[in-house]
């Protein structure tokens, strides 16, 4: 269940906190070189990009790759042409951490994402601290208030919210924020079913200029098609990159 993740990495977040105050964090974030600019890095072009996924297991799929060293992954994920990197950061379900985004910063010269269950600003300061150009919010798992606050710290700190979304409501909400980078996650985090046709049916409600990202479910070139067709400007994969060869199969995506 979402709220029970988000709650989960609320409470383990409190625990990292007790160790590093919330100023500590804060002074951490703000000697950081700048974020890179993901709007411009994943701006639309003529070809589809990837944003490439670092995750070890999840709560839908289990046990997905050991992942011994998250830099090498990432360098492959650089070299196979990704033009981001998501680090799943969450502990429990996914089986990541920081120090996976801190060891994936210092390999890459890509923005990278920290996707994790963010509702508070210590989470938003461990991010940039960490090395995080991105920031993941999921409309679904905060109200409007907790939106706006998460939103505009990221802003502040240079860095660029990912504003994942799962209905028409939920896009008009994340509209609303003046996202610039919005998402449809096609796996509903509540059941975790999977609807790959979601974007697809959301596509013509994105604002004009907004990013268009396209997450989950793709497993081969086809699928990577699928959402091209629909209008995805960006696409989000994990699984296939954790589970099959990462330079391969990144090069078979961006052939699209
Ligand atoms: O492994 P996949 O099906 O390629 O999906 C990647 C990504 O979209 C998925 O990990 C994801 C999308 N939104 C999330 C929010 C939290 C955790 C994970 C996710």
């Amino acid at each position: 269940m979402l709220s029970e993740l988000t709650a989960n990495a609320v409470a383990d977040s409190l625990v990292r906190r007790e160790a590093r105050p919330l100023a500590e964090v804060e002074a951490a974030a703000l000697v950081r070189p700048p974020a890179l600019d993901a709007l411009e890095a994943l701006r639309p072009s003529s070809h589809v990009k990837v944003i490439a996924e670092i995750k070890r297991s999840s709560p839908s799929r289990g046990a997905l790759a050991t992942i011994g060293d998250p830099a090498a992954l990432a360098r492959s994920y650089e070299l196979g042409g990704a033009s981001a990197i998501s680090v799943l950061t969450e502990g429990r379900k996914f089986g990541g951490s920081l120090d996976d985004l801190e060891a994936v910063r210092a390999a890459v010269a890509l923005p990278i994402l920290r996707k994790d269950f963010i509702a508070t600003p210590y989470q938003v300061l461990e991010a940039r601290a960490a090395g995080a150009d991105l920031v993941l919010l999921i409309v679904a798992a905060l109200d409007d208030r907790e939106l706006r606050e998460l939103y505009d710290l990221i802003i502040e700190l240079g860095m660029t919210p990912l504003v994942e979304t799962h209905s028409a409501e939920e896009l008009d909400r994340a509209a609303a924020l003046g996202a610039r980078l919005i998402g449809v996650n096609a796996r509903d985090l509540s059941t975790f079913e999977l609807d790959r046709d979601l974007f697809g049916r959301l596509a013509a409600r994105f604002p004009a200029g907004t990013i268009r990202v396209a997450e989950s479910a793709v497993k081969s070139a086809d699928d990577v098609a699928h959402y091209r067709a629909a209008g995805a400007d960006v696409v989000l994969v994990g699984e296939a990159l954790v589970t099959g060869d990462p330079i391969a199969n990144l090069s078979a995506f961006l052939a699209v």
